[in-house]
């Protein structure tokens, strides 16, 4: 079937200020750095992808320079002049291009954002058909203060803007840490579930150590406590099943998911777009999960606007998704960076219904916040004279 060709592929880094800064184990996070993708078809569609991560270096091994040059130095020239069918393509770039997930998702995301353009149908429908119209939202408290965090987490129920939150913990000694979630899960009692994300900080001893305190503080879920690469370690933490256990850096596509499925390494895997590769891949990861009993949680990279709702219209067609999903990237952001913001409502983000995305990125702040725009207009000295 003769289709669309790709004629061209752009990337573009955005630097975004966080509404205060988000502080992980890993990194203190002032701002987030997006490289947004634009695909151009000869049919004349256009699509967007998002390649996003966290700190730079410091939370996964593609930084955003990393991923706008693996596009632009390799990706595009291999996917220029050839058929824009998402599948097609990506199975050019699994062939002859190695890992780069977050770089392979973000242009995964713009062809199936240009495909569903093309037959003006949602992304969710070119995967199958959406279940959910919108999904469950958290709201991580992460402002390093935890009187901070209690105040943050009042006015989001007040609001009615979120009722489940994470913490995102590991950075101080365990007792500290202990005692930070204890009192906000104290705060909030029952109006509202408390989980806690480590990234990896503890060794296997200090996690041992930390579950029983976690449960104790009333924890209803415990992410990625030890490094990633310690999945036997995550099997034991599992199987003394005092709270729930989530995989998240420990899952980079199916075949991560498939080993941590087949020694019970986690009771939960949160699902990344990014981090699995694309959507594809994230699906795949997601039917592993499935077919083992392990529950579905909706995982983000703290991306913008396209990110986000590539993501949801991913997870829309996810039967359930027992913990929810934390797709509140845009919130953390000063700016708005789509034509039409996206709606959160009551603790969910609804979905978009137009073709694609359904979402398009706004020129003026794409302007305004590009890395490469001119910073300022530098008067020639002859003319200040005149002047
Ligand atoms: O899961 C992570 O580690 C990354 C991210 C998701 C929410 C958040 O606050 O940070
Ligand atoms: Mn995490």
């Amino acid at each position: 079937m003769p289709g669309a060709i790709i004629d061209a592929i752009e990337t573009i880094i955005l630097d975004v200020p966080t509404i205060r800064p988000h502080v992980l184990s890993v990194a203190t996070m002032q701002s987030q750095t997006i490289v947004l993708v634009r695909l151009m078809c000869s049919d004349g569609v256009i699509g967007y992808g998002e390649g996003t991560t966290i700190g730079g270096l410091s939370y996964g091994a593609e930084s955003p320079e990393s991923i706008k040059l693996t596009i632009d130095r390799y990706i595009a020239p291999v996917l220029t002049g050839s058929d824009a069918r998402p599948a097609a393509a990506m199975e050019m770039l699994r062939r002859l291009i190695v890992a780069n997930h977050f770089a392979k998702n973000a242009v995964e995301t713009a062809l199936l954002d240009a495909q569903g353009k093309r037959l003006e149908v949602p992304v969710s429908e070119l995967l199958g058909g959406r279940l959910h119209d919108r999904l469950p939202v958290l709201w991580t408290l992460a402002s390093g203060n935890t009187e901070r965090d209690i105040a943050e987490a009042e006015d989001m129920l007040a609001r009615d803007r979120h009722h489940a939150f994470k913490l995102k913990i590991g950075k101080r000694p365990l007792e500290e840490d202990v005692a930070h979630v204890a009192a906000i899960k104290r705060a909030l009692g029952d109006r509202a579930s408390v989980r806690v994300d480590v990234n990896q900080a503890w060794s296997e001893t200090t996690a041992m150590r930390a579950l029983p305190m976690l449960a104790d503080a009333g924890v209803d879920l415990v992410e990625q406590p030890i490094p990633a690469a310690q999945s036997a370690g995550m099997a034991r933490l599992t199987a003394r099943g005092l709270v729930a256990v989530m995989a998240d850096e420990a899952l980079c596509g199916p075949e991560s998911g498939y080993a941590m499925a087949s020694n019970r390494s986690a009771d939960v895997f949160a699902i990344k777009i990014a981090q699995a590769g694309g959507l594809f891949a994230a699906r795949k990861l997601a039917g592993i999960a499935e077919a083992a009993g392990i529950s579905l949680y909706g995982g983000t990279m703290l991306e913008g606007g396209i990110g986000t709702i590539a993501s949801a219209q991913l997870f829309a067609g996810f039967p359930s998704l027992d913990f929810g999903t934390e797709l509140f990237g845009p919130l953390l952001l000063t700016e708005e960076l789509l034509e039409e913001p996206l709606r959160y409502e009551g603790g969910y983000l609804v979905l978009p219904t137009g073709p694609g995305l359904g979402v398009e990125p706004s020129e003026r702040a794409v302007a305004a916040l590009r890395r490469d725009r001119p910073t300022r207009t530098t008067v020639p000295v002859a003319l200040q004279a005149v002047g």
